[in-house]
Parts: structure tokens; C-alpha cells; sequence
């Protein structure tokens, strides 16, 4: 595992947007696996922008988001549908049937999620998972618990996840219960993953995640087992890794 530290998040959402165009420019089909929240939405404004300045396209590129809420359609403002033709795939090339969101809307979400495991396998591997972090160590809706499913599933979304996503909507009531998220087993398939985390109140989580026990209830810990993790996280959340001597980490200061 590679950490990287960095100052700003200008700097941090550069880099992180660099590891994606790298991606899109040395694969003729490349395969993303992409991620909402408040986490990403600088790093798809820094690949927008690298993108219009250097003329690149997405148009040969698949996408594929980790989760979606059961119950809002893709014209809610709170969708992750909505999400991402707002923050990125309104700006960018690439078609819209190569960009893939689970249906929150589906009549059967269960039916729903063979569907998105359909795709994903015809797709092959995600060459790039870009992961945010919960604060309970949640890995997209991978909520934690005594198991973890291997593929797209729906999960009831856990109080805490709720609180925390609360500050999107106008009232606690209108967040969803439920989400379709794509499997932890899906996610650790990636050729490389790029876990993003920002802020001091990541910081004990993302040391756990990344120092303490391999186990279901911190599903994030589960990325230790990767072959090709690059983590990069400001130096607030960052702050306790710098403890740990046998960390590999990159101050980008
Ligand atoms: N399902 C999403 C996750 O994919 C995201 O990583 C996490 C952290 O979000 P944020 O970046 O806003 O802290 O929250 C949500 O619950």
C-alpha cells in the first residue's frame, strides 16, 4: 500500500485526477469505478478540467458507481445519478450508455443488482476503483457487520450513515433507508484502488482502517489485502498514520 499526505486539497485532488487521466490516456477501454459524497467533487472538477485543456476523451471508457439510494430517481438532487451528471459526466465525453449507476428506482432492486453484477462481468475487472471513506469505515454502502456480500446487493443503511448524509437533504426523514451498493468482493477485484479521505474526522477511522484488524465490521480494513492500494489523504486525516513506522507514506508537503 502507498500513502500519499497532502497539504492542500488542490494539490490532493490534482494527483488524484492525474492517476485517472493516466489511466484514460495508456488504456484504449478503460474501465472506472467511480464514487460520490463530498470527498470526490474536486478531483472530478481537476479531471474536467485536464480534460478540456488537453483535449482527452472518455468516449471508449466504461464507468461503473458503487451505489445508488433505493427510492430516488436519477432528477432528485440528492441521487447519485444526479451527482454524477452535475459533477461529471455532464462535462465530459463519454456516452451515457457506457456510464453505469444502480437503478434506485428499479420495480425489483434485488433483480436490479443481478442486472449490475451482469454488467460489471461483461465489463471484466475495474482497472480504477476511486473509494471515499464513512465514518463508520464504510467502503460505498459496504455497511459494517458480522459478513460482507461479494456482489451488488441492497443494504438498509445503518443510523449513523443516515446522520451522516443527512446534511445533503433538508430533513433527517427524507434520507433514504435503503441503497443498492456494488459488493465488496467486486471492489477488492479492481486492478488498483484510490481511496480518498479528507478531513480530522477521518482520522481515527482511516488509521484503523489501514493499521488495525482485518474485519467485516470495519469494511474498509478489507483493503489492506490489496495488491495495488494507493491511498491519498489530507494531512488532517491523515494525522495519525504518521505514528505508524511500517506505513509507506509520501509527504506531498
Ligand atoms: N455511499 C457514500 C460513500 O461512497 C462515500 O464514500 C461516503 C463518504 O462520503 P463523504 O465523502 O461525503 O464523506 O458516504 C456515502 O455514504
Amino acid at each position: 500500500m502507498d500513502i500519499r499526505i497532502f497539504d492542500s486539497h488542490e494539490a490532493l485532488d490534482k494527483a488524484a485526477s492525474e492517476v485517472m487521466v493516466e489511466l484514460a490516456r495508456s488504456k484504449e477501454r478503460p474501465v472506472f469505478g467511480l464514487a460520490t459524497g463530498g470527498t470526490p467533487v474536486g478531483i472530478y472538477q481537476a479531471l474536467i478540467q485536464v480534460f478540456s485543456e488537453e483535449r482527452l476523451s472518455l468516449k471508449h471508457a466504461l464507468a461503473f458507481n458503487l451505489d445508488e439510494y433505493v427510492g430516488l430517481p436519477p432528477s432528485h438532487s440528492q441521487s447519485y445519478a444526479y451527482y454524477m451528471l452535475q459533477h461529471l459526466f455532464g462535462h465530459v465525453d463519454m456516452p451515457p450508455d457506457q456510464r453505469h449507476i444502480p437503478d434506485g428506482m428499479a420495480r425489483d432492486p434485488h433483480q436490479e443488482c443481478l442486472r449490475y453484477d451482469q454488467l460489471l462481468a461483461e465489463a471484466g475487472r475495474i482497472d480504477l476503483q476511486l473509494l471515499g471513506l464513512g465514518h463508520n469505515g464504510h467502503i460505498g454502502f459496504n455497511e459494517p457487520g458480522r459478513g460482507l456480500e461479494r456482489g451488488t446487493h441492497v443494504v438498509s443503511l445503518q443510523e449513523e450513515t443516515r446522520e451522516a448524509n443527512a446534511r445533503f437533504f433538508s430533513e433527517m426523514e427524507e434520507v433514504p433507508k435503503q441503497a443498492i451498493t456494488m459488493g465488496m468482493g467486486t471492489i477488492l477485484q479492481a486492478r488498483m484502488i484510490l481511496l480518498v479521505v479528507k478531513g480530522k474526522d477521518k482520522a481515527d477511522v482511516l488509521s484503523s482502517a489501514l493499521t488495525g484488524p482485518i474485519t467485516t465490521e470495519l469494511p474498509a480494513s478489507l483493503l489492506q489485502t490489496h495488491p495495488h492500494l494507493l491511498v491519498m489523504a489530507d494531512r488532517e486525516a491523515g494525522a495519525q498514520l504518521f505514528a505508524q513506522v511500517d506505513l509507506n507514506i509520501i509527504d506531498k508537503a
